[in-house]
């Protein structure tokens, strides 16, 4: 089945998993002598993260497609460790990879730390939150990177579902993609507006791409990719495939405003603002919010996470 994503630039990009039958893509692994490492970053994901192990694990031992299963815990202060080991994955916190190169918290950290860690030529990322997925977001990944060289980084894409606090569901997830990545694609990279989820959680990458580029420690890590990416080796080295729908847990607005102004900061730092070039700390950069209490409204500031590491090959030599 092809995709129908039509774009111009995009189209003959665009795969559908059902395009990548886990036992073609199998053999084609064996001949190719690659190996496959899925990653799952997680804090605080006790309730969602055994599931999500256990089907990867299932298709693991079914196709042989999966070489190694590992869980990145990222500061949880619950049994995310105990569930996700339970699963079947090995465990690694976050803080405790080569800690002598310090610790951040964030997202980006976590899948920092799990190259020092990983030994897969060919990554696949997946959320730890996942309530609606499958395992087909693994092969479906995997499908272009193990059928074009040339390609060094699979986002995936699908109908972002919303479940409202009364339960219903809609197609309207995604909305810091909405807010904040679309429109930033649109205006600044157009070449990338093609990308359906540029924010998707669920993606794979080469390892010699992911050990030479800068890595934001929070959420700015899938835009920087997919910029730093685009720019250093161009649009054909990206390729997108649809993995039908996905529902997660979701945060409030409020928190999403701090996610929102990281990827701001990458894109800037991306647009090159002079003094703030790649990989540099910022100053601390603060978000300004406010809560209403009574009649009274209160502001108060969260600090946003700047820090970017650098690409993981200078520190594994
Ligand atoms: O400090 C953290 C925060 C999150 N996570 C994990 O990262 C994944 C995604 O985090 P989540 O808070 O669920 O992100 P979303 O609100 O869903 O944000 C979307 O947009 C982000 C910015 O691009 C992406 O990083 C996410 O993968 C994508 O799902 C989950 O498994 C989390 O447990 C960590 O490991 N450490
Ligand atoms: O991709 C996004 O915009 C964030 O993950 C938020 O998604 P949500 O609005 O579905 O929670």
């Amino acid at each position: 089945m092809s995709s129908t994503l039509t774009t111009e630039t995009w189209g003959e990009r665009t795969s559908h998993w059902r395009d990548w039958p886990a036992k073609h893509l199998a053999a084609r692994k064996r001949d190719l002598g690659l190996t496959v490492s899925v990653v799952i970053p997680a804090r605080n994901e006790e309730a969602t993260v055994g599931e999500v192990v256990s089907r990867i694990a299932r298709l693991a031992a079914d196709t042989g497609l999966v070489d190694e299963l590992v869980v990145i815990d990222s500061d949880s202060t619950d049994k995310t460790s105990e569930a996700a080991a339970r699963a079947g994955a090995t465990v690694h916190r976050a803080r405790e990879v080569a800690p002598h190169l310090d610790t951040f918290p964030g997202k980006g950290e976590a899948l920092w730390k799990s190259l020092l860690v990983t030994k897969g030529d060919l990554l696949v990322f997946v959320d730890a939150d996942l309530t609606q997925w499958g395992p087909h977001f693994v092969t479906g990944l995997l499908g272009p990177l193990l059928s074009d060289e040339h390609v060094l980084l699979v986002k995936g894409f699908y109908e972002r579902l919303y479940r409202g606090t009364d339960g219903s569901v809609t197609a309207d997830g995604g909305r810091v993609t909405e807010l904040v990545a679309r429109p930033l694609l649109s205006l600044w990279w157009p070449g990338l507006a093609g990308i359906v989820q540029p924010l998707a959680g669920e993606w794979a990458a080469r390892r010699d791409l992911m050990e030479s580029l800068p890595i934001p420690v929070g959420y700015g890590i899938e835009l920087a990719v997919l910029l730093d990416t685009a720019d250093q080796h161009g649009l054909e080295a990206i390729a997108q495939v649809d993995l039908g729908s996905r529902g997660h847990k979701h945060q409030a607005s409020h928190d999403l405003a701090l996610m929102a102004a990281e990827l701001m900061l990458v894109a800037e730092r991306r647009r090159g603002r002079p003094g703030h070039d790649k990989g540099e700390a910022a100053d601390p950069v603060r978000l300004h919010q406010f809560i209403r209490s009574g009649h009274e409204i209160r502001g108060y500031t969260r600090a946003v996470p700047t820090h970017e590491r650098p690409p993981a090959r200078s520190v594994t030599g």
